[in-house]
């Protein structure tokens, strides 16, 4: 591998990092370090075929190495190929089961999908994505992982601030930014780099994190990440970020070996910037990244500057109602043949365009937003049935299910391909929904009829995994 870097580049570090800059550029030379991360939502999350013999000390579910994106694990969400480095952001935002928490900036889910498994079901996450595109593959990750308790959204950070004052327990703003440190495993990203991009960055950073500032509970907590070397974006992100009056102060993040401060002469010499992580790959076995976590003041402050008014949304001119008593009908039919025990309180189901989806009445009113996922999808309401979704297979464990199939891999690999199944044991079977599992992993509902198991494995996804 050989990254061509730009000259301006070079004499910036050179300028910056002085007798380390050598280590530093030979290190952006070298092959990446790769890992994954196991997912605690599964009861059974260490039954794996992975290599687990290399942990990664600072992350309790992380592992260096390489995982195969067509198995059986990556499809049923028991596994995520993830940057090492990355895995310490949710890490350092020291989420707790039942705290509410936006990942303002979420695609393509990375670090939404490890706050999940951190909140291990209680409490709320909502991940937003302002771009639609990059929001349908954070959509499918958090679908694979199967969470409950999380709203998807596709908004500007401004537009989100009229529901969510004040809301949030913790705010994790992984900002859009110059990407330096992701030149090795993306040399694309050189292409963008210019001088004046980091300022250009760091302006977007800014009026991002005025939104989140805002919706933040007072005493709440902002981390905030980048994955670039640039001072503009990190150290003199955070030290605006303490100059702005909704912050109290900025709080240590634990070093691991390899783990630096961050660096106060690199803004304008606060010494507490050194509470932020700098990661660099001459010190570090991952790619670059900076963490910075504030608290927000125990009082409320108003911000001066004004939030955008949030406009009903076209799209979504029909909100959730409550369920009709015959789609009532079904779905208890539905719950109390192949659901193990009372999954959802009824309290807590609502329908949006003949679908049903959990979305606990506790939970704010989303529907002036563009959205993604209201809600886990439970499944659609159609002529005289109900028909339970993917996304519902991949949130339950075969122990909440009454009706499970165990198939072997190789029938996995044929109804994941979208082809029937038949065999000589479905013919005792009665007909109707089974929660369909393989090496006890629930990865799809199929339909029964008269011995052959239709094939539900959704549309767009069926070249995805299998060999
Ligand atoms: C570094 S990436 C996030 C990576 C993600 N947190 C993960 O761990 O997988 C930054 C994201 O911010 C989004 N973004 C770009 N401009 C934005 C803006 N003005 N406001 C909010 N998000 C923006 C990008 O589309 C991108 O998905």
């Amino acid at each position: 591998m050989s990254l061509n870097l730009p000259t301006a580049f070079i004499t910036k570090y050179q300028a910056l990092l002085q007798t380390e800059a050598p280590a530093f550029f030979a290190s952006l030379q070298q092959s990446i370090v790769k890992g994954f991360r196991l997912n605690p939502l599964r009861a059974n999350w260490r039954t794996v075929q992975a290599d687990l013999s290399k942990p990664i000390a600072y992350v309790p579910t992380g592992f260096y190495g390489e995982v195969a994106g067509r198995s059986l694990e990556h499809q049923t969400g028991y596994i995520y190929s993830q940057d090492p480095s990355a895995m310490y952001v949710a890490e350092a935002a020291a989420v707790q089961p039942g705290d509410k928490v936006l990942d303002l900036c979420a695609a393509p889910g990375g670090k939404s999908t490890q706050l999940a498994g951190k909140l291990a079901g209680q409490g709320l996450l909502v991940a937003n994505e302002i771009n639609r595109q990059r929001g349908k593959v954070l959509a499918e990750n958090l679908e694979r992982i199967g969470a409950k308790n999380v709203l998807l959204l596709n908004e500007r950070p401004d537009r989100l601030v009229n529901t969510f004052k004040g809301f949030f327990d913790k705010i994790l703003v992984d900002a859009p930014c110059s990407g330096e440190g992701m030149f090795r495993k993306d040399p694309a990203a050189v292409e963008y780099w210019s001088p004046d991009y980091s300022a250009e960055c760091a302006t977007r950073q800014q009026k991002i994190l005025t939104s989140a500032l805002q919706m933040l509970k007072p005493g709440g907590e902002l981390i905030y990440s980048t994955c670039t070397f640039a001072p503009e974006e990190d150290e003199q992100i955070a030290a605006w970020l303490l100059e702005q009056p909704q912050v109290a102060e900025i709080l240590p993040i634990k070093k691991w070996p390899g783990m630096e401060s961050g660096r106060p002469e690199w803004a304008a010499g606060q010494a507490e910037l050194r509470h932020c992580v700098r990661l660099f790959p001459h010190h570090f076995q991952g790619e670059g990244h900076f963490i910075a976590k504030f608290k927000i003041t125990a009082t409320p402050i108003e911000p001066t500057t004004t939030t955008s008014r949030t406009k009903k949304n076209k799209n979504n001119r029909s909100i959730f109602r409550g369920l009709t008593a015959t789609e009532k009908k079904y779905w208890q039919t539905f719950a109390q043949t192949v659901l193990a025990a009372n999954w959802v309180a009824q309290a807590d189901l609502r329908v949006f365009n003949d679908r049903l989806y959990y979305y606990p009445i506790t939970w704010p009113d989303i529907s002036k937003l563009h959205f993604l996922r209201p809600g886990l999808e439970l499944g659609t309401f159609k002529k005289g049935r109900f028909e339970p979704t993917y996304s519902l297979a991949l949130a339950l464990a075969p122990a909440s299910s009454k009706r499970v199939i165990e198939l072997t891999p190789e029938q996995w690999n044929q109804y994941v391909k979208g082809l029937p199944l038949q065999a000589t044991e479905f013919n005792q079977l009665s007909n109707g929904w089974y929660l369909l599992t393989c090496q006890q992993k629930a990865f799809c509902f199929g339909k029964l009829t008269q011995g052959t198991l239709k094939n539900a494995f959704p549309k767009g996804l069926r070249l995805r995994y299998g060999n």
